[in-house]
């Protein structure tokens, strides 16, 4: 019998089913593995942006990690969207317990610039969350956000790194999504635990259907690292999976579309 690679998504509902835990299901699943989700907020989004945001209380955030944890097991997790710091520190609190690979996207607003997370939590996800990362992938405005260094090309990637590494996690994968178009043809990604680097380098693809790309990388991160990758390993695999995501992104709704999770399978389909 097959039992598949266990892995863990702490994040929001995206009722548009484009990012947060509906992306990081789809991305389990089409990696290989199984996944399995602790809710922490519900938001009401589409493709036009966030109408509203509920949080659970951290009670139900704690009991749904115990039902998992204690009975499935988990080989990695990944966390995303966690709302306030009461969240975030309870997360870290019950990451901290854990033995197994950690993937913290520190989610802080969406691509329609909706806030998804309180700026009265930043300091907990400094100090409490980023510790508890095996690797952690901000964007640039994240970086913004937790470091207040603004990169404006590749070569402030390295010194954004630095900095992100500071606050505790083993490794940094800066994603340079957001550097300004005009830059260049490529998406460029830094990965880096202070001694090795490594550039990931993909086409850039401005079909605008863009939305759940963070979730998407993060997810494949962990799910690699669930099959036993390396962090080098995983992360080129997940940067794979996600450019081909994106490249296959399709129109939904009037705004920005998801991107397709099974490309892999849906090749032979027209978009
Ligand atoms: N237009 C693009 N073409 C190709 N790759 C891209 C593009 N935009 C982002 N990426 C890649 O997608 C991955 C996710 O990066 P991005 O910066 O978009 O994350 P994010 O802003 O956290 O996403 P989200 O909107 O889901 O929060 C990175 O590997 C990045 O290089
Ligand atoms: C719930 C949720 N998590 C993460 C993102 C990332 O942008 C989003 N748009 N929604």
């Amino acid at each position: 019998m097959h039992i598949p690679p266990r892995v863990l998504t702490v994040a929001g509902s995206d009722s548009g089913g484009g990012a947060g835990i509906q992306a990081d299901l789809k991305t389990m699943l089409a990696l290989g593995t199984h996944g399995m989700s602790v809710v922490t907020a519900v938001t009401a989004q589409n493709s036009l942006g966030v109408q509203g945001a509920w949080e659970l209380p951290a009670e139900a955030v704690r009991a749904q990690f115990r039902s998992v944890v204690d009975d499935i097991g988990v080989q990695a997790v990944k966390t995303g969207m966690l709302s306030s710091a009461e969240l975030v520190e309870t997360v870290a609190e019950l990451l901290a317990g854990l033995r197994v690979p950690v993937v913290i996207d520190p989610v802080g607003v969406s691509k329609h610039g909706d806030a998804l997370l309180a700026a009265t939590a930043l300091d907990a996800v400094r100090t409490a969350l980023l510790p508890t990362a095996t690797v952690a992938t901000p964007n640039l405005d994240e970086v913004a956000q937790l470091t207040g260094i603004r990169v404006e090309e590749e070569a402030d990637m390295r010194r954004a790194a630095a900095a992100i590494l500071d606050f505790g996690p083993r490794w940094a994968l800066i994603k340079g999504g957001h550097l300004p178009a005009g830059r260049g043809e490529s998406a460029v990604d830094l990965l880096t635990d202070g001694t090795e680097e490594h550039w990931l380098r993909a086409p850039r693809h401005d079909n605008r259907h863009t939305h759940g790309t963070g979730c998407t990388l993060a997810s494949a991160l962990a799910a690699q690292l669930a099959k036993g990758d390396t962090v080098p390993q995983a992360t080129a695999a997940a940067k794979d999976y996600v450019t081909g995501a994106l490249a296959a992104g399709f129109r939904l709704g009037a705004g920005i579309g998801p991107v397709d999770h099974g490309w892999r399978w849906n090749r032979h389909d027209a978009h």
